[in-house]
């Protein structure tokens, strides 16, 4: 698909745009189970609860054996847990998709500024994109916890153009779910969607985009 005319810089989304990190959240919320001596989650589990933050997706683990009371009783100790063995793994069990590597490059290649924008916490983030070797396409690089609010709020989006100095119009959001479709008709963002990732369970195309890719070098320039 042609990329929108007039382009001034891309945000691209990481968890189910550029890497497949569902085998690094089961791993890792497992292990935060074990501990806590809960029953484990699957592959399935992950996949249609991924996307809104980590605090959510530990909350909506927990809520599968546990009343709101318990919830709210077990999330410190969830979190600490969670958060050892994320970062103890951070990468291992996961894998960039096909066609990330030459869609950034060819996006870097027309002088696109990139920044990248995930609701993943900035700790987790960071690491990941140098381990995968993705770290040098982005100029900048921000976090769940980087702003006051995360997608699909458009608050982190508008930030991130005023970061990179694109007007949001002229900015594309390229991500995997309706929390970054969302995110970006709010901000006034064209928005592109990958067929791959990780949307709550619920068909893709089904989101508020302005296209959809089955990977990110299908991505054209407009001209
Ligand atoms: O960590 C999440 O819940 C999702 O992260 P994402 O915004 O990179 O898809
Ligand atoms: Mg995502």
């Amino acid at each position: 698909m042609k990329l929108p005319a007039g382009l001034q810089g891309v945000i691209v989304d990481l968890d189910g745009t550029m890497v497949d990190t569902a085998g690094d959240f089961v791993v890792a919320l497992n292990r935060m189970l074990g501990d806590l001596a809960l029953p484990p989650i699957d592959h399935a589990f992950v996949a249609r609860t991924v996307g809104k933050g980590s605090e959510h997706l530990i909350r909506q683990t927990l809520a599968r054996t546990q009343d709101a009371e318990g919830v709210h009783r077990l999330y410190e100790d969830a979190w600490a847990h969670y958060q050892h063995h994320y970062l103890a793994i951070n990468g291992e069990h996961a894998a960039v998709f096909p066609g990330v590597i030459e869609g950034l490059r060819r996006l870097a290649a027309l002088g696109l500024p990139l920044a990248c924008l995930t609701n993943k916490p900035t700790a987790f983030a960071l690491p990941l994109l140098e381990r995968k070797g993705l770290a040098a396409y982005f100029r900048r690089a921000f976090g769940g916890d980087a702003f006051e609010r995360k997608k699909p709020d458009p608050l982190p989006l508008l930030k991130t153009c005023e970061a990179l100095g694109t007007e949001p119009a002229r900015t594309l959001m390229i991500g995997d779910s309706i929390n970054d479709a969302m995110a970006a008709r709010a901000a006034g963002c064209p928005v592109v969607l990958v067929t791959y990732g990780y949307n709550h369970g619920e068909p893709v195309r089904s989101a508020p985009a302005d296209g959809f890719v089955d990977r990110l070098d299908e991505l054209e320039p407009a001209f």
